[in-house]
């Protein structure tokens, strides 16, 4: 969707801001740049809106070079968020949402129309917030409104330059995951800007780390987490990129572990001694369906009485997850509940369970290091000793 080919700019004054740029970032993805400040980042990025003109090389949007495109119809395919957001200081929320289809030439009712059903979608009830002034607005609101107005004339490229930078943490972490839901029904191809290794990996399918106007690493953040390409990316990354990783790999089926399984409707005595010839010292308890009913414990359904079923023995389980949550949840949720596994499931349905053995292994998964022809025992983890 979006294609560098050898990409350079030198400014004026002799400043290489970037030099051979060559990536491609594909329909409904979003790319993360990431980087220390004056790497060339928000120049990469500007490029593609041609508010800065590439002194070699071409850049393809839909596979047309862009150096050919009448910029203010290439910007109408493009969004654009920028950190100070931008805002007309004296046009209600919902008129500066409505920017660009109003330019754009659609009838105002339909301009308008569009703009509410934008705020909505950012999470500002277009009945309170349309009608208000940027001033009347929190710095995270304002970041919304931004948000809503670059994607109001529906553009299927979005570029956001440090789009959550100007609010606080606890409301850029909100931001940040409202955008990815958002991200995930809209699907924009999208280029974001940010300084903040923790934004890159968490809103990234991709990152490309910048060094000095150039890419020094572009994959998954799995795989910049897991197998830095030099000393540069892994130092940027920090040295606690083994614990970052645990929040960007998603448990998988194959991860899990099959526990003892009792039924409901099982007679409890019985139960125990078939699980106790299994070997264990509880069972997860599953219902007819397959799904997760709770646990019960080997020892306490030995000494249930002979007409006692799972069912009146079973405890509740305490806390589960979805088959896909990240392996942070499921390791804060052992540490929490000082558990030595976790049930995973599908909807209702109890696929296994992931023990800290099994999560060490995710973990290895995730930097995926056969495919990229690494040996498993050369993937560098970070010891206690290092850290
Ligand atoms: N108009 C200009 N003339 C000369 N040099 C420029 C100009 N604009 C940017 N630069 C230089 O180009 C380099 C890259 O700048 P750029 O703004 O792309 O970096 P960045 O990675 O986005 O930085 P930051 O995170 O601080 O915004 C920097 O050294 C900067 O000083």
């Amino acid at each position: 969707m979006i294609r560098f080919e050898e990409v350079g700019k030198r400014y004026p004054d002799g400043t290489v801001a970037v030099a051979g740029l060559s990536f491609e970032v594909g329909e409904g993805e979003l790319v993360t740049l990431v980087g220390p400040s004056g790497c060339g980042k928000t120049t990469t990025m500007m490029m593609v809106n041609r508010l800065i003109e590439p002194t070699s090389g071409r850049i393809l949007v839909d596979g047309e070079d862009i150096a050919s495109v009448d910029p203010v119809r290439l910007r109408r395919r493009i969004g654009y968020v920028i950190q100070q957001v931008g805002l007309f200081p004296h046009r209600t929320v919902l008129d500066n949402t409505a920017t660009v289809p109003a330019l754009l030439g659609w009838k105002k009712a339909r301009a308008r129309a569009r703009a509410r059903e934008l705020l909505d979608l950012v999470g500002l009830d277009p009945e309170v917030y349309g009608p208000r002034y940027p001033a009347q607005l929190s710095g995270g609101q304002r970041q919304r409104v931004g948000v809503a107005r670059a994607l109001a004339a529906d553009p299927p490229v979005l570029l956001m330059d440090e789009p959550f930078g100007a609010v606080d943490p606890v409301v850029r972490e909100q931001l940040q995951e409202e955008f990815l839901r958002m991200q995930s029904a809209v699907r924009k191809t999208v280029l974001l800007v940010t300084h903040d290794i923790e934004e890159a990996v968490r809103l990234g399918d991709r990152i490309a780390v910048y060094g000095e106007g150039r890419i020094e690493q572009y994959d998954t953040p799995g795989a910049v987490l897991g197998t830095p390409a030099n000393d540069y990316v892994a130092s940027f990354v920090g040295a606690d990129r083994g614990l970052k990783r645990l929040s960007v790999t998603a448990i998988e089926p194959s991860d899990l572990e099959q526990p003892p399984v009792a039924r409901l409707d099982e007679s409890a005595a019985r139960a125990a001694d078939r699980l106790r010839e299994e070997g264990g010292r509880w069972a997860v308890v599953l219902d007819s369906d397959g799904d997760l009913h709770g646990w019960i414990g080997i020892d306490e359904a030995a000494r249930a009485g002979e007409g006692s079923r799972v069912a009146d023995l079973a405890h509740r389980m305490g806390a589960w997850l979805p088959v896909g949550a990240p392996l942070k949840q499921a390791f804060s949720v052992m540490l929490q509940h000082d558990a030595g596994w976790v049930a995973v499931l599908d909807g209702a349905r109890f696929l296994g369970v992931l023990t800290p053995v099994k999560l060490h292994e995710a973990l290895r998964r995730s930097v995926d290091a056969e495919a990229r022809g690494v040996a498993r025992e050369d993937v560098r983890f970070d010891s206690v000793a290092e850290a």
